[in-house]
């Protein structure tokens, strides 16, 4: 990167972050014992007033099932009896946890940061926090300190370890109260009492000060009262982590970048730094009930990734494996997927930024972007990174600013064959691989480098 962004408050976003392009986000815990939610659609997409009620967030179990005559609800009793949520934590036995199985797979797909749950909306905790008593990990379940664990694995292969903490709502330590609607989740869903402001706060920096994290990742705003510590707890943080990065949601408080989520806070993705994140599914927890239809295939997480490169963000990719610690199948198989892809086109995402406007059209024949082809661009300092996918026959008219490309060097495509022309707007590029769903990267050399 040579312009680092600026962050919304003025602090040099690190080079690490908006070089990193691809995150692993992890949502593991008690919820994926029952791992049961109706895939019903994605946040932002979806009618919020039958959202809580049909949550296919599965980690929302404690809460869904707890909605009167929901098919959460039913389940519950059906199979568990309605026994106490906590069960699950201690039905949660991460057997076959391998964290160095993880971090090869996470290596392999490209991504170069991995930011797990410590602490989801149920409260429980994936390390010995301060204040849970028995109530986490360590001391239940697992019996292992999974942050710790997986903090190594994915720092021993020169990946960046940051955490999530859900600072805003927590339903044992916090408020117990049921979210039946989103216009309610103030009035009864976020703990704002000094006490436990002083207990969330009190777990940050423990995780600051155990972990190093390079990504603070706080999720659903910051508890009222403990809004004034918050300044003073950045500067703890940025004096123990100097290159880490602080996420946006902290109730305004702070940010180093912004966040969207599926298609919710798009608006976010205008930012100088910024972050969509998701599930491989609809889903952060493990859903049992996810099928096929749910689910990005190899190249709908790859152009996602492709597509959020292309205009200046990074994408945080979520995983969410299954109580004994395995990673579902069909999860990854999308990371294998995209590892296979970044064999050839590592280089035309990570460290690069977008083109210019105006420079290039991004969709081909196509203004809007949706193609055919489906058409994208990155840059760095020497080259312009076209990828291309949907081609019919494989070829495509890519518009382009005239000057912009070097004529004189020849394109390229890694490991496959490709011919360009320079034709009246643009570059006519021509590739076996152009046809395919995966998007393919063409390399250009830029006529002005720099
Ligand atoms: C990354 C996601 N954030 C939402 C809150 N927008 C959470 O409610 C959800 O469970 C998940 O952690």
């Amino acid at each position: 990167m040579t312009d680092d962004p600026q962050s919304p408050t003025g602090r040099p976003v690190p080079a690490w972050f908006t070089d990193a392009k691809f995150g692993i986000f992890v949502h593991w815990g008690a919820y994926s014992v029952p791992a049961w939610a109706e895939p019903t659609g994605e946040l932002g997409a979806t009618d919020p007033e039958v959202w809580f009620a049909h949550n296919p967030y599965a980690e929302w179990y404690w809460n869904t099932s707890q909605i009167e005559g929901s098919p959460a609800w039913e389940h519950h009793r059906a199979v568990y009896g309605g026994r106490p949520y906590d069960d699950f934590l201690d039905l949660w036995r991460a057997e076959s946890f391998d964290p160095g199985d993880w971090a090869d797979l996470f290596a392999r797909a490209g991504a170069r940061y991995v930011v797990p749950t410590t602490k989801h909306h149920d409260g429980i905790a994936l390390w010995d926090a301060p204040g849970t008593g028995t109530r986490n990990t360590v001391h239940r379940g697992p019996r292992r300190d999974l942050v710790a664990d997986l903090a190594g694995a994915v720092r021993a292969r020169g990946l960046r370890f940051g955490v999530y903490y859900s600072g805003g709502l927590d339903w044992y330590a916090g408020r117990r109260a049921v979210i039946r609607h989103e216009d309610r989740i103030d009035d009864y869903g976020r703990p704002h009492e000094a006490a436990y402001a002083a207990y969330a706060l009190r777990q940050v920096r423990d995780l600051i000060d155990r972990y190093r994290p390079d990504v603070l990742w706080n999720d659903i705003g910051w508890p009222d009262l403990g809004m004034a510590d918050l300044p003073g707890m950045f500067a703890g943080y940025y004096a123990a982590v100097p290159e880490g990065v602080v996420n946006d949601r902290w109730d305004g408080a702070h940010a180093d970048y912004l966040t969207s989520e599926y298609q919710a806070n798009r608006q976010n993705e205008t930012a100088a730094a910024w972050e969509n994140c998701r599930g491989v599914g609809l889903s952060f927890g493990y859903n049992r009930n996810e099928g096929p239809e749910d689910l990005l295939d190899t190249a709908g997480a790859v152009r996602l990734l492709v597509d959020v490169v292309s205009r200046g963000g990074n994408l945080l990719l979520n995983v969410g494996p299954k109580a004994d610690g395995t990673l579902p199948e069909e999860q990854r198989a999308v990371l294998e997927g995209i590892a296979s892809w970044m064999t050839h086109h590592a280089a035309a995402v990570h460290a690069t930024r977008p083109l210019e406007p105006g420079d290039a059209v991004p969709g081909g024949e196509t203004a809007d972007g949706e193609g055919p082809p489906w058409v994208r661009w990155t840059r760095d300092d020497r080259h312009a990174y076209a990828f291309v996918a949907g081609a019919p026959g494989g070829e495509a008219v890519l518009k382009v600013r005239p000057g912009l490309l070097d004529p004189a060097t020849a394109a390229r495509l890694d490991g496959g064959p490709v011919s360009a022309a320079a034709v009246s707007d643009g570059v006519r590029v021509a590739s076996p691989w152009l046809d395919a769903p995966l998007p393919a990267a063409v390399r250009f050399s830029l006529a002005s480098p720099g």
